[in-house]
């Protein structure tokens, strides 16, 4: 299913933070978001999950208006993992996780064998198997993390929205994840704030600064290390990754740019 956002103009409290945001995702294409603190990533993911509404522009899902779908429907096409955290505190791992399930149900309706069986799938997918029973609570931040992908995955979406899923995860979980994500392919709109796993992991990439998009292409062709000095400020040297051949950017930790140098 493709998503298309077309002049999106949206933001909070009457001031719009993002303006004049366009880019698509392609049936299957995982797309990331990648900029700045602030430059606006989460607000154009809480619009495709319609957390927020636009002021201006639209976001068509498979050309469809998301506005003219009635939040069921929405649910059943895409699923999110958000930065805001419910209060799912008191409920177990399994029932976070069935809460993924809740598009398909009639009110009050049980659970079936299918429901079981796509619960079960996705906790085994994210390496939380057998840990259904524990309380959502008392988990570390990383397996929480887990839980709630868990949940989305079960929700079995056309359209994944990941605003930074490798938060809180070591560096061995930040590799499943990714791997799962490329495995369980569906039109994905993710945010990453570590640009190399961006790289490896997405077909194409839209940067984001003030609010706008500044550059979209493929990994190859966005990240620059013009690119890197003019958005975030740092020097860095783009190689290949010399085990996978992807853009490998080597930052230069030692000190930033004079604003707006490069
Ligand atoms: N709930 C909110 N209420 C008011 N302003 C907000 C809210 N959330 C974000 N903003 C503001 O909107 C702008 C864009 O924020 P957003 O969270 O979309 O950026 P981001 O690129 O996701 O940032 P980060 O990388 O820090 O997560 C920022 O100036 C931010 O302060």
């Amino acid at each position: 299913m493709t998503v298309e956002i077309e002049d999106l103009h949206v933001g909070y409290a009457g001031r719009d933070v993002v303006a004049g945001v366009r880019l698509m995702a392609a049936a299957g294409e995982i797309a990331g978001l990648v900029g700045p603190n602030g430059s606006g990533k989460s607000t154009v993911l809480r619009t495709v999950y319609r957390h927020l509404r636009p002021t201006a522009g639209r976001v068509l899902l498979a050309g469809c208006d998301l506005r003219t779908l009635t939040p069921g429907q929405t649910a059943r096409q895409v699923a999110a993992l958000p930065q805001e955290r419910g209060s799912d505190f008191e409920l177990t791992v399994r029932e976070v996780v069935a809460m993924g399930r809740t598009p398909y149900k009639r009110a009050f309706a049980g659970e079936d064998r299918a429901d079981r069986e796509s619960v079960a799938g996705a906790l085994a997918a994210v390496g939380m198997a057998g840990q259904g029973a524990r309380r959502f609570s008392a988990l570390s931040g990383g397996e929480r993390q887990r839980v709630l992908l868990a949940r989305a995955f079960a929700q079995d979406p056309d359209v994944l929205v990941l605003d930074e899923p490798t938060n809180h995860l070591d560096v061995r979980h930040q590799v499943e994840l990714l791997a799962l994500l490329r495995d369980r392919r569906r039109t994905t709109l993710i945010s990453l704030h570590d640009l190399n796993a961006a790289a490896s992991l997405c077909d194409r990439l839209h940067v984001l600064h003030g609010g706008r998009v500044v550059a979209s292409g493929t990994p190859r062709e966005v990240l620059t290390p013009q690119l890197l000095a003019e958005v975030f400020g740092v020097r860095a040297a783009v190689t290949a990754h010399p085990l996978t051949g992807d853009p490998l950017i080597a930052f230069d930790h030692r000190e930033p740019l004079a604003a707006g140098g490069s």
